[in-house]
């Protein structure tokens, strides 16, 4: 079989992917991570850590700088070799079984990594190439997510003439077109303007509910989190709070998640509200 010919991951309107079939054991979530701590020399950068993001669910990874935030991201996509603990990726370990790991798993860096001189849909096919994706699927599947983002008039577009909001845009459709059931993103909405951010916060809300990919979203901005989101605290390398949005508020005795936060990591903190 080409890879041209390798089928899509089998969903229905009943049976999204990452969703556990009947009869069957649960999926296991999109991202499970078990008792991880990172040290860069005498610093640790993460201590302890264990935190899940379920199929279906966007979870706020919410810290001010230096939390760790990009650290953890670094070791989930192996940038990092994670010495302690585990970590697993749709039920694969990502040192035991790293190629199954992350092929589940799609990443958006903080840093922008499009190339500006190439247009739109070559960045997109050049990723696909990376992922062994032939290059008419790939070009069927750059098209089909660009048309649902609402992009596809800017395909031959050079990278270089799009808005920060749609390079962003771009990178989480780039991310997407090996159909991964993990996206990560590292703070993606930052150095956009407040339409640009509520664009790309409601593009990814819309891919968990209607593919039910488990979304890691890590962010120092309050605002774009919304009740229904799981949330998890961190700060200076420990999980502070792990829950959904009530479930924090209710710990905290707070009737915000701005107050909900102060109340745990204390004033030292640079979280937007
Ligand atoms: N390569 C490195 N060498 C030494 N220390 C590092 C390195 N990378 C990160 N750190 C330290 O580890 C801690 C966590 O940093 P990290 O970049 O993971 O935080 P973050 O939550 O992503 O912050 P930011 O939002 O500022 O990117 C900080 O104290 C940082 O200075």
């Amino acid at each position: 079989m080409t890879a041209d010919e390798t089928p899509a991951t089998e969903t229905s309107a009943n049976h999204p992917a990452g969703a556990p079939s009947p009869g069957l054991s649960p999926a296991p979530p999109a991202l499970a991570i078990r008792h991880v701590t990172h040290e860069f020399g005498a610093r640790k950068a993460l201590d302890d850590v264990s935190l899940t993001v379920p199929a279906g669910s966007f979870t706020a990874l919410l810290g001010p700088n230096g939390a760790g935030k990009t650290t953890l991201f670094s070791l989930v996509t192996r940038l990092y070799d994670n010495r302690s603990g585990s970590i697993d990726v749709l039920g694969h370990d990502v040192r035991r079984e790293p190629a199954a790991a992350l092929s589940a798993l799609g990443v958006v860096f903080q840093a922008r990594t499009l190339d500006l001189e190439l247009t739109v849909l070559e960045n997109l096919l050049y990723h696909a190439t990376l992922h062994g994706i032939g290059f008419r699927a790939g070009r069927r599947r750059a098209l089909e997510l660009l048309e649902q983002d609402g992009l596809a008039d800017r395909a031959k577009d050079k990278v270089r003439n799009l808005s920060g909001g749609q390079m962003r845009r771009v990178e989480i459709v780039r991310a997407l077109i090996h159909r991964p059931r993990l996206l990560l993103l590292d703070e993606p909405t930052v150095g956009l303007d407040i339409a640009s951010r509520a664009a790309l916060v409601a593009q990814v809300r819309k891919l968990v509910a209607q593919e039910a990919l488990g979304v890691l979203w890590a962010t120092h901005i309050i605002e774009e989190i919304v009740p229904g989101d799981r949330i998890v605290v961190l700060h200076r390398g420990r999980v502070r709070a792990d829950g959904t949005y009530g479930e924090i508020l209710a710990r905290t005795g707070s009737d915000g998640l701005g107050a909900a936060f102060l109340s745990l990591v204390g004033e030292d903190s640079e979280v937007a509200a």
